[in-house]
């Protein structure tokens, strides 16, 4: 008798249980690991949860998809922002009074322009060209706020934008920018500049180089908010980039590594290893084609690569990681431009080399200058040697030449697209 309660117990109260919270967990989403990705070097024993979970300390990889399907946080904001550009309802307030103060910054056209990436490719040698420059205000920090603060935004009502939220996001904007702009104004003497006013010969220019590879939810907000921004992209040889990425990852890691722990930072090709796991396992990138000689095309705007990307960023806006996928610049590009697109705005994105940049700073800022409609201004030695953030590389070993070709077969498909996307030869 008790075994037979203890049976009709098992399948009608926990198998059931156990099946439904199996079905729920999944949610409904296919999760397919490719698994032979590990073409590199086959000496991973863990699985790629594992992995995943002692690289990026959190979870596992099936939360994170189902992170970016589920809505909250981020990610439906940027939906619902999206249809909100579609329909141009974006900066349209309930009460007269918000659309004045809106519209006043909105006919500033503030910020002028944005520098979105991409990390380490110089962004801090611009910002600092800017900084000198007379008619020009650069916040003395990285903002983030299209990417960290608007991650954290309340979510809305299923019927739209919520109105409460949105002014109080609109005003938040406007009100970084105006404090960060008088701090920047008063460390650079520059109080006499005084924005908004003639926005043609003075700008405020912000650079956050995370803004790039969040292109499945950055562009959208910025449509939004500042859809009148002019975009500035710099963009370096990807393996370089990558390299200089582990650099700066492998420095901060040791200055903040606490006392008692002794856990080495990993080597670059194991760093880039589990980065191009990450990759293959959310379909951002094929394992095919470099185990089986099938050619990888670049991005292809799949559902599947969308949506692994979208997780993947998640990922990859912490700091330290991202080494290869921060190079898939054609894939960022692409969806940026399918974003405005979308929104029936142009996008007016300057995208420049990097190593121009180092070579002739000053033609490149002139450049830039008139791209802004702001007059030239000459770059003193000192601007020039000492803004850009530049790095020791003597505590870390050269990269091999294997890893560099290997890497260079990862990204060539994604530089030949960005030539098509840009629509020049971009790569000297
Ligand atoms: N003028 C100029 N043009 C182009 N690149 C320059 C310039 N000056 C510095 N650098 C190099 O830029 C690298 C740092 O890039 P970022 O400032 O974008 O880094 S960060 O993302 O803000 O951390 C960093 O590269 P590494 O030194 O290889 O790490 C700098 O040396």
């Amino acid at each position: 008798m008790r075994y037979w309660r203890l049976f009709n117990v098992t399948f009608a109260v926990i198998l059931p249980v156990v099946y439904l919270f199996s079905v729920v967990g999944k949610n409904g989403i296919d999760v397919s690991y490719d698994q032979g990705s590990l073409s590199v070097k086959n000496d991973i024993s863990l699985d790629l949860d594992e992995q995943y979970e002692l690289y990026y300390e959190i979870p596992s990889l099936q939360y994170l998809w189902n992170k970016s399907f589920i809505p909250q946080k981020g990610y439906p904001i940027a939906m619902e922002r999206w249809k909100a550009v579609s329909n141009n309802t974006c900066l349209k307030s309930s009460s007269s009074k918000d659309n004045e103060s809106i519209l006043k910054w909105e006919n500033h056209k503030i910020p002028h322009a944005i520098v979105v990436g991409c990390q380490k490719c110089g962004s801090t040698a611009l910002a600092s060209f800017f900084r000198s420059h007379p008619n020009i205000v650069t916040p003395n920090r990285e903002l983030h706020f299209l990417s960290q603060y608007m991650d954290r935004m309340p979510t809305k009502t299923s019927d739209g934008i919520d109105q409460r939220y949105w002014k109080q996001e609109y005003y938040t904007y406007m009100r970084t920018y105006t404090k960060e702009m008088e701090v920047a104004k008063k460390s650079s003497g520059k109080e006499d500049v005084n924005i908004p006013t003639n926005a043609s010969t003075r700008l405020l220019i912000e650079k956050t180089p995370n803004y790039i590879l969040l292109s499945d939810r950055v562009p959208q907000r910025l449509l939004c908010l500042s859809p009148w921004s002019k975009i500035i992209l710099l963009l370096r040889n990807p393996v370089d980039r990558a390299f200089s990425h582990y650099n700066m990852a492998y420095q901060g890691y040791y200055r903040r590594r606490k006392m008692h722990d002794t856990t080495p930072f990993p080597s670059f090709d194991e760093w880039l290893r589990r980065d191009y796991n990450v990759l293959v396992a959310l379909g951002v990138l094929s394992n095919q084609s470099l185990s089986s000689g099938v050619p990888n095309l670049g991005y292809q705007g799949t559902e599947r690569e969308r949506k692994g990307w979208a997780a993947y960023t998640k990922l990859a806006a912490i700091g330290s990681t991202g080494g290869i996928g921060r190079g898939l610049y054609s894939l960022q590009i692409l969806q940026w431009k399918m974003a405005y697109q979308e929104a029936k705005q142009p996008l007016d994105m300057l995208v420049l080399s990097s190593d121009s940049a180092r070579k002739h700073p000053q033609q490149v800022f002139d450049l830039i200058c008139d791209h802004l409609g702001v007059a030239r201004h000459l770059l003193s030695q000192e601007t020039i040697e000492c803004g850009g953030n530049k790095r020791d590389y003597s505590k870390i070993p050269p990269m091999s030449n294997s890893t560099r070709q290997w890497l260079e077969s990862i990204f060539e498909p994604y530089n030949q697209q960005l030539n098509q996307v840009l629509g020049k030869e971009f790569w000297e």
